[in-house]
C-alpha cells in the first residue's frame, strides 16, 4: 500500500476537508472542525479515525444526536466499519461528510460535485458493525415540542423525524384512535386505544415505503388551559412511543388559520420539510371528519363535520376516510357544503346602479354579505354620502346624518343590515318627506356564505370584531324580503363578485374554511 495514501471526510455542505489520521482518533461534533452549529447535536458527537492501509475508518456515535450513515441511523458506542464513498451524516440526514481515499483507485471519476453528490449511495453494504444496524429499522426516539404564533399551533417533532417529499397525513381522534371507554369524547389522557387493528402494521409499512408520517389534529378545547395541553402534549408522546416510528404531529389550538379545513397546519409543514418539496400528488390525508350522511354504513353515524375531506381539498390531497384506507373499504357518498369557494364569480356583473334623481340607497344583507365592500367600490365613488352603524354606533345617529346629507341635496348609501321593515322605514320616512327617491339594493348571498366571508374578515383583518354564527342565523330568522309596497322606487339585486387586493387574500378565499 502507497504510503501516501489519505483518508479525507468531505463534507457536501461547504466542500471542507477533514483529514482522518491513520489510527489517530478525532471527534467531529458541533465544532470548529466540522464547522457544523446544529444545536441539537454535542460537541462530541462521532470519534473516528481510519485505517488508511485497510482503506477503511472506524467510528462510534457518543452524543445525544443520532447520527445515521447513507440515511440509516446509528446506534450509540456501537463500533461501525465504513469504507470510501460512504456518508455520514452528523445528525440523521442533515450534515453529511463523505469518505475520500487519495489517491482514489476505485473511482477516478468521483468528485463532490460530481456523481456521488448528485447519487448519493443508500444501500448499508459497506457498514459492518459489533450489532446489526437493520436495512428498514424505523424506530422512534423523542423528540421536542414547538409553540407558534402565541401557542395557536403545537408541532411535535421526533429527534430522528426525517424530511422527506411524499407525506402520508393522518387525522388522530377517530383515524388513528378512538375511546377505549366507547364515550364520544375520551374522560382522561389513557382513554384511548387502536381504531382499526393493523393501523401500526400499515403506518410501518407506509414509512418503509418512503413516507413522512404526520399526524395533524384540532384540538380547540386547549385553548388557554395549560394543564389540559400538557395532558394532551404526553398523550401524542405516548401514542407515538406504542406506534414506535418518527411521526411529526401538529396540534391547532386555535381558532383561525391552522383549524382544519383551513390549511396552516399543512403550510407550516411545507416551511418545515427542509427545502424539499413536498409531492402532493403522491401525498395523501385520511381522516373521519368526511362529511358522511346517517347510516352510511349499517348503524353508523352521520359524520360530525367534513373538515378532514375539506382540508385535503383545499391542498389538493388524495382523501381516504379510515375505512377506505385502513379497511380497503369502498368510498361512502359525501355532502359537500352548500357554499363552494372556489366558484368563479369573474362572469357576473353589478346591475345598472345608475339613477338620475337625487335618492337614498338602503342596503339590505346580512353580516359579511359584503355590503361595504360593495359600497366602497360602487357606490361612494359616485359621491353617495356613507352612513354605517357600524361607524356612527346607534341608528338615531345614522338617521341625523342621512337628513343632515339629504338637505345638502347629497345622494346617501345605509349600509347596515337593514334585516326588516320596521328597521328600514326609519330611513324612509325622512327619505319621502323631502320628496326623495329611495332604492334597495339587496345582497345576494346565501347565509354559509355570510359565514364563509365572516371567517374570511375574522382571519384577515383583526381590526374588525368578530361576528358569531348566533348573530348571522339571528339575521335568517329575522329577514323579511324588501317589497316596492314599503316605498321602494327601485329594488336591485345585488350579486357577490370576488375581488380582491391580493393574491395570498385570494387564495385563502377560495378555500373551504368552515368546518
Ligand atoms: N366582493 C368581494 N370579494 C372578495 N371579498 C369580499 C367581497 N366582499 C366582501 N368580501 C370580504 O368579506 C368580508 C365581509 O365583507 P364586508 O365587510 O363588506 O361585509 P358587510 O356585509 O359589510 O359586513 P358587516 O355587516 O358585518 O359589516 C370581508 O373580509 C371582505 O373583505
Amino acid at each position: 500500500m502507497s504510503c501516501d495514501l489519505q483518508c479525507y471526510l468531505i463534507s457536501l455542505e461547504n466542500s471542507k476537508k477533514i483529514n482522518l489520521l491513520n489510527l489517530k482518533p478525532i471527534i467531529l461534533g458541533r465544532n470548529k472542525e466540522t464547522e457544523v452549529k446544529d444545536s441539537l447535536i454535542s460537541r462530541k458527537q462521532i470519534v473516528i479515525y481510519s485505517i488508511t492501509d485497510e482503506r477503511n475508518v472506524k467510528l462510534k456515535v457518543i452524543g445525544k444526536a443520532v447520527s445515521g450513515c447513507n440515511g440509516l441511523a446509528l446506534h450509540n458506542n456501537v463500533v461501525y466499519t465504513i469504507g470510501p464513498h460512504d456518508i455520514i451524516e452528523l445528525r440523521l440526514g442533515y450534515h453529511k461528510f463523505k469518505i475520500v481515499f487519495e489517491p482514489d483507485s476505485e473511482s477516478k471519476m468521483d468528485s463532490i460535485e460530481g456523481n456521488i453528490a448528485k447519487k448519493p449511495r443508500m444501500e448499508s453494504a459497506s457498514i459492518s458493525t459489533e450489532s446489526n444496524v437493520e436495512k428498514n429499522e424505523c424506530k422512534f426516539l423523542e423528540g421536542s415540542w414547538i409553540e407558534v404564533d402565541n401557542k395557536e399551533l403545537l408541532v411535535y417533532t421526533p429527534e430522528n423525524c426525517e424530511c422527506r417529499a411524499k407525506i402520508a397525513g393522518f387525522d388522530i381522534d377517530g383515524t388513528i384512535i378512538k375511546t377505549k371507554s366507547g364515550a364520544r369524547f375520551p374522560k382522561n389522557s389513557d382513554d384511548w386505544t387502536w381504531n382499526l387493528g393493523n393501523v401500526k402494521s400499515q403506518l410501518r409499512e407506509l414509512f418503509k415505503n418512503g413516507y413522512k408520517l404526520v399526524f395533524f389534529t384540532n384540538q380547540l378545547g386547549l385553548w388557554n388551559n395549560n394543564s389540559k395541553t400538557n395532558d394532551f402534549k404526553k398523550k401524542i408522546e405516548n401514542i407515538i412511543k406504542a406506534i414506535n416510528l418518527p411521526i411529526q404531529v401538529f396540534i391547532s389550538v386555535g381558532k383561525r388559520l391552522y383549524r382544519k379545513p383551513r390549511t396552516g397546519m399543512w403550510d407550516k409543514l411545507v416551511k418545515m420539510n427542509d427545502n424539499i418539496t413536498i409531492d402532493v400528488d403522491n401525498s395523501f390525508f385520511v381522516g373521519d371528519a368526511a362529511g358522511r350522511e346517517k347510516n352510511w354504513a349499517p348503524k353508523k353515524n352521520k359524520d360530525h363535520s367534513l373538515s378532514d375531506r375539506l382540508f385535503a381539498m383545499n391542498i389538493g390531497l388524495k382523501f381516504y376516510t379510515p375505512e377506505e384506507y385502513f379497511l380497503k373499504h369502498r368510498a361512502a357518498p359525501f355532502k359537500m357544503p352548500e357554499f363552494d369557494p372556489r366558484i368563479d364569480t369573474s362572469h357576473l356583473s353589478y346591475p345598472d346602479i345608475s339613477f338620475n334623481k337625487q335618492n337614498v340607497v338602503v342596503m339590505v344583507g346580512g353580516p359579511g354579505s359584503g355590503k361595504s365592500n360593495f359600497v366602497k367600490d360602487t357606490l361612494i365613488p359616485m359621491g353617495y354620502v356613507h352612513v354605517s352603524r357600524d361607524q356612527l354606533g346607534s341608528w338615531q345617529k345614522c338617521v341625523k346624518v342621512m337628513e343632515e346629507a339629504l338637505d345638502k341635496n347629497k345622494n346617501v348609501v345605509i349600509d347596515n343590515t337593514n334585516v326588516d321593515k320596521e328597521t328600514r322605514q326609519r330611513f324612509i320616512q325622512p327619505a319621502k318627506q323631502r320628496n326623495i327617491d329611495i332604492r334597495c339594493f339587496i345582497m345576494d348571498v346565501s347565509i354559509s356564505q355570510m359565514r364563509h366571508n365572516n371567517l374570511f374578515r375574522e382571519i384577515t383583518d383583526q381590526s374588525h370584531a368578530i361576528v358569531s354564527d348566533i348573530i348571522i342565523y339571528s339575521y335568517r330568522k329575522n329577514y323579511q324580503e324588501p317589497d316596492l309596497s314599503e316605498g321602494f322606487a327601485q329594488i336591485l339585486k345585488i350579486p357577490f363578485i370576488g375581488k380582491f387586493t391580493n393574491k395570498s387574500h385570494e387564495k385563502l378565499y377560495k378555500t373551504f374554511l368552515l368546518d
